[in-house]
């Protein structure tokens, strides 16, 4: 499959439902689960410490180091099996990558809120490469700011399921325009595992 353009105003997304088999995707999802030292990370919200409800870990080029969210976090280097992915990626998108964000969605009860990647470090129009192993799960998009969202006329913010082996593509304006998300859900779901793929500049 190649990646197909969605229809998404003031946005650039593209998607690949199955840019890995789903073969691949497991065993990918089973090595990188075994493999990576997780973190449970504490992050600041509105001044108060918590910890994120998910594990992270931060690969990348040396000196690709990234704050988020008041975190300062120094990449580890590539395993080979993150080497061989990116250069997938890469291929797939025609967009360098020198980073790749990990998180592991324990279960139906792991998430992430509603945010934009636009940390100064991705500049004005980053592209992010999103390669999902696992469970699917629905990765929700809302138009920002308030009016912007009237002028969309959405009723609800866009649900869009992201299956395992799924490759999302998100450039352009798109940070700048829509804020993502990814909801709990109370269904019974196994485990599911995210890589953002990034460009940070040093
Ligand atoms: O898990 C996902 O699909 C979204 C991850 C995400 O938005 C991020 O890492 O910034
Ligand atoms: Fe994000």
């Amino acid at each position: 499959m190649a990646l197909l353009h969605l229809p998404l105003p003031a946005a650039e997304l593209l998607l690949d439902p199955s840019f890995l088999s789903l073969v691949e995707a497991e065993h990918l999802l089973a090595n990188l689960t075994a493999a990576v030292p997780w973190r449970h990370e504490p992050i600041r919200l509105f001044g108060r410490e918590v910890m994120q409800p998910r594990l992270t870990a931060w690969y990348g080029d040396a000196g690709a180091a990234y704050a988020y969210s008041g975190l300062r976090l120094e990449p580890l280097p590539w395993l080979p099996e993150l080497q061989l992915l990116r250069r997938q990626v890469e291929q797939a998108t025609g967009t360098p990558f020198n980073s790749v964000l990990l998180n592991l969605y324990r279960s139906g009860q792991d998430s992430m809120g509603y945010h934009a990647d636009d940390e100064p470090e991705l500049g004005s129009e980053p592209v992010i490469a999103s390669v999902t192993l696992g469970a699917t799960r629905r990765f929700r998009l809302k138009p920002r700011p308030a009016a912007f969202a009237e002028a969309t006329g959405l009723p609800a913010p866009l649900s869009l399921p992201l299956t395992s082996g799924s490759l999302l593509v998100m450039r352009g304006p798109t940070q700048r325009n829509w804020l993502h998300a990814l909801p709990k859900t109370s269904q019974p779901v196994g485990p599911r595992l995210n890589l953002t793929f990034r460009w940070v500049r040093g």
